[in-house]
C-alpha cells in the first residue's frame, strides 16, 4: 500500500507543481494515474520513490516512510521512470546483475529469470550490448526486467507502455494484472485512456497538482453519467472553462 498524506511541492518561480495531495493505492489494485501535460503525475511519482524531496506532507510505502526509512522502503518496490535512459555505458546484461547485486538475488534464480524475461521482451540476443545502442522500447524493456528480476511487492510504472511494441505491452498488462492479484500494488501514470479504462481497478485523475477524482469503475459511473467514457470523464473534469 502507497499512503501520500498532504504532500505539497513547489518548484522555484512556480506556484505549486503539487498542492496538499492525499491518495491511498490499495493492494490488489491496479491504480491508473491520469492528468494533461504538466499535471504533476512524474513530480509525484519522483516523490514516491526518494527522487525529489517533498516539501510538506509525508509518503509510506508499505509502512515505510520514502525519506525517513528510505533504505528499506527502496528493497519493496521497483519503478519504471518514463525516461529509461540510464545506465547507457553498461551491456544490458551488465545492467541486469549490477540490479541482482544490489538486491542480493541469489544467481541460479537470477539467471533463470533474466533468460525467461528477457526471451519474452524480445531482448535476450542484445543482452551483450551496450544500452546505449537499444532503442527506446528495448532501453524500457531491460529497464522493467531489472524490476521483474528483484520481484517488489511494490510496482510504480511511469508511462511504462509508451514506446513498447503490442506484444511486450500486452505482456506487461498481463504481469501487471497478475501482480496485483497476487494482492501486491501495482500503480501506473498513462496518458492512455483506453489502457486505463482496460486495465485498471482504480484511477486517480490530478490536474494543476490537485488530486480532482479518484475511485473505482462502479464509483466512475455513480458520479458521472453511466454512459460516459473514460475519456469524456477526463476531458470534463480538466476542462479549464
Ligand atoms: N525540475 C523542475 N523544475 C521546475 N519545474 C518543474 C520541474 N519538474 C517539473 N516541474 C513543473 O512541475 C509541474 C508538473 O510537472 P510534471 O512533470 O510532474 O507533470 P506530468 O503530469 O508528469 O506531465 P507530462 O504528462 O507532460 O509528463 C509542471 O508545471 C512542470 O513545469
Amino acid at each position: 500500500m502507497i499512503e501520500i498524506k498532504n504532500v505539497s511541492k513547489n518548484f522555484p518561480g512556480k506556484n505549486k507543481a503539487i498542492n496538499e495531495l492525499n491518495l491511498t493505492i490499495p493492494d490488489g489494485k491496479i491504480v491508473g494515474f491520469l492528468g494533461p501535460n504538466g499535471a504533476g503525475k512524474s513530480t509525484t511519482i519522483k516523490m514516491m520513490t526518494g527522487i525529489l524531496p517533498i516539501d510538506k506532507g509525508s509518503i509510506t510505502l508499505n509502512g515505510y516512510n520514502i525519506e525517513k526509512n528510505a533504505l528499506e522502503a527502496k528493497k519493496i518496490f521497483g519503478y519504471v521512470p518514463d525516461q529509461p535512459d540510464m545506465f547507457l555505458r553498461l551491456k544490458g546484461i551488465e545492467y541486469l546483475n549490477f540490479i541482482g547485486d544490489i538486491f542480493e538475488i541469489p544467481k541460479e534464480i537470477r539467471q533463470e529469470r533474466i533468460e525467461t524475461l528477457t526471451k519474452q521482451f524480445n531482448i535476450y540476443n542484445a543482452l551483450d550490448d551496450y544500452i546505449q545502442t537499444y532503442s527506446h522500447g528495448m532501453r524500457q524493456k531491460i529497464i522493467v526486467t531489472g524490476v521483474l528480476i528483484h520481484d517488489p511487492d511494490i510496482w510504480i510504472l511511469d508511462e511504462p507502455l509508451t514506446g513498447l511494441d503490442p506484444k511486450s505491452a500486452y505482456m506487461l498488462k498481463e504481469m501487471m494484472r497478475e501482480h496485483a492479484d497476487k494482492g501486491n500494488t501495482v500503480f501506473f501514470s498513462s496518458h492512455g485512456l483506453e489502457v486505463v479504462e482496460q486495465l485498471c481497478d482504480e484511477v486517480a485523475i490530478i490536474n494543476k497538482g490537485e488530486l480532482i477524482f479518484h475511485g473505482n469503475k462502479q464509483e466512475i459511473r455513480e458520479q458521472f453519467q453511466s454512459d460516459q467514457s473514460l475519456e469524456e470523464l477526463f476531458l470534463e473534469l480538466t476542462s479549464d472553462e
